[in-house]
């Protein structure tokens, strides 16, 4: 009877608690809380800690990428005013474009050159003229005024003057050192532009033989989008 007790009494009593349970259990001297809530606590501060720091390093990331201008007018302040040493003198949008003495012939055959043709009906007119056996070329362009290039071998030059008509401008001008050509000059050289003149077509207009009163002959082109 008593060994069955002894075996009855040791099945009831409850396994004694783990050693670790217990350590953790304990109360500490801080605010008397257990050991586990202060290892909690410690694990979450070490968690939000470790945030903060990365947050700080990707801040100062970030603004070590931005340049000094733009960090300024992200906080709000104005932006400084460009001062002149700062502004381009020139727009990026627009282009310089030289036109070189050597390159006046390529010019004058891409057609950039526009006439005014004020002998035919008043009307406004875009036309042009080539160099005859590298001799001379010749440009009149534009609305109210002209501009004659005239290459001799392989100079070239490119002017213009304003001119309210052919009628009413100079008949020859020297103005630079090129030889100028009015359009009253042009239209008699090649007889009005007469069919019987035309020498050839280019991919910009039909090519006139021209024959000055000396003598010299010229090409002149009359550019297609001539409106005369
Ligand atoms: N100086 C010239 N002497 C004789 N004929 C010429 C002369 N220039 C041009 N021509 C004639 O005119 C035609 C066209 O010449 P052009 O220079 O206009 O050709 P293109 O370069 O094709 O023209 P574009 O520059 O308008 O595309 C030539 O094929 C030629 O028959």
């Amino acid at each position: 009877m008593a060994g069955r007790e002894r075996s009855a009494r040791a099945v009831a009593s409850p396994p004694p608690p783990p050693l670790l349970t217990n350590e953790l259990s304990r109360r500490t001297p801080v605010l008397g809380l257990r050991l586990w809530v202060l290892v909690g606590l410690a694990v979450g501060a070490a968690f939000l800690l470790l945030l903060a720091l990365v947050s700080v390093h990707l801040a100062v990331a970030a603004r070590r990428r931005r340049p000094k201008g733009k960090a300024a007018a992200g906080a709000g302040a104005q932006p400084a005013p460009l001062s002149p040493a700062t502004i381009p003198p020139v727009s990026k949008e627009i282009q310089e474009v030289a036109v070189h003495v050597g390159s006046l012939r390529h010019y004058l055959e891409m057609g950039a050159a526009y006439l005014k043709d004020g002998g035919k009906d008043g009307g406004e007119s875009l036309c042009g003229s080539v160099a005859h056996g590298s001799q001379r070329v010749h440009i009149e362009a534009g609305k109210d005024r002209r501009m004659v290039a005239c290459a001799d071998a392989e100079a070239g030059s490119v002017q213009s003057d304003p001119a309210s008509s052919v009628g009413a401008g100079p008949e020859v001008s020297h103005l630079g050192w090129g030889h100028w050509y009015t359009l009253r000059e042009l239209d008699e050289a090649t007889a009005g532009f007469a069919p019987d003149r035309v020498v050839g077509e280019g991919g910009y207009g039909i090519v006139y033989l021209g024959v000055f009163a000396d003598g010299r002959q010229v090409a002149v082109k009359n550019l297609l989008n001539n409106r005369c």
